[in-house]
């Protein structure tokens, strides 16, 4: 099994991740909590009361977990498409997949990577919503003093099933929308790229930056549903599972509650897919 495919996917998903997180601090916040008027009311609340430091809460643990999420999807993709078609990615330009052995072997990573992701993401997005400035002196401390904490606190009050809380939301919101991923990819690289050649640099960036943006578009309902799914439990009312979550959201707040964060995931998605992808490609291809 080649392995390049899953260092690549690790380190490439990094340097996406980093770039990515204040946009993804501004979404969650947005999709669970009710305090905002839209996005540059909360990036202006987010600035003065917790400094720019506060677009970064949560951002040890994703970090510490994209090794494993980013280097399974990638890994897992290029693998499955190699059982699919026998094809390495060396031969893949010269003998491409069809898109639906694409989009099966994207569906495949996506699901696996989601089942790694789930309680790094319930971590992360208990941090991001904890609105407390940096701890001062005589002010309350936050409910989580940090990742540890928060791992153990959810274990201690909500019991080891509790890390997984959202994990269903996450499998059904990640396993299509990455199939779409990796289609959009390979559709907008064989578009402008002549047949048997590798895709541009700019090709790879713009291409990776649309995947990005089609994938959060249909990922974005479950998104909404996941984080709250996540929040519930904590602060706000407990749902019965998927189902009810999405029914008592939609019957309190509107359809209209299912595209919350779809404006800040699709600005974030482009810059931090078209990374994603570049470091990808150039790492495989200059081991290749
Ligand atoms: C749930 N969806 C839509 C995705 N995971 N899409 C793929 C993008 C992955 C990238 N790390 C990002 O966070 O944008």
């Amino acid at each position: 099994m080649p392995v390049e495919e899953f260092v690549a996917g690790w380190i490439s998903g990094a340097l996406g991740l980093v770039l990515g997180h204040p946009f993804d601090t501004v979404k969650v916040r947005l999709q669970t909590q009710t305090a905002y008027r839209g996005i540059v009311d909360c990036v202006v609340k987010t600035y003065r009361h917790e400094s720019l430091l506060g677009f970064f809460k949560g951002m040890s643990f994703p970090i510490a977990s994209i090794a494993v999420v980013n280097s399974v999807l990638f890994g897992v993709y290029s693998n499955t498409l190699l059982a699919l078609t026998a094809t390495s990615y060396q031969d893949r330009r010269a003998q491409p997949p069809s898109y639906t052995q694409v989009f099966i072997a994207g569906c495949t990573g996506g699901f696996l990577q989601a089942c790694c992701l789930s309680p790094f993401d319930l971590v992360k997005v208990r941090l991001q919503n904890q609105t407390e400035p940096r701890a001062q002196l005589g002010s309350p401390p936050p409910r989580y003093r940090g990742p540890v904490h928060c791992v153990a606190s959810i274990f201690r009050e909500e019991g080891p099933r509790g890390l997984f809380r959202g994990a269903w939301a996450l499998m059904l919101r990640d396993t299509p929308s990455l199939g779409l991923y990796f289609v959009t990819y390979e559709w907008l690289c064989r578009q402008s790229t002549p047949d048997g050649q590798n895709p541009s640099s700019a090709t790879v960036l713009v291409a990776g930056g649309f995947a990005g943006i089609a994938s959060w578009m249909i990922a974005t309902p479950l998104d909404v549903v996941k984080s709250r799914v996540q929040m519930a439990g904590l602060k706000q009312r407990e749902y019965r599972g998927v189902l009810d979550c999405m029914v008592s959201s939609a019957r309190q707040e509107g359809l209209g509650v299912f595209c919350r964060g779809l404006t800040i995931n699709s600005a974030r998605a482009f810059p931090v897919n078209a990374v994603t992808f570049l470091t990808y490609e150039y790492l495989l291809h200059s081991w290749g």
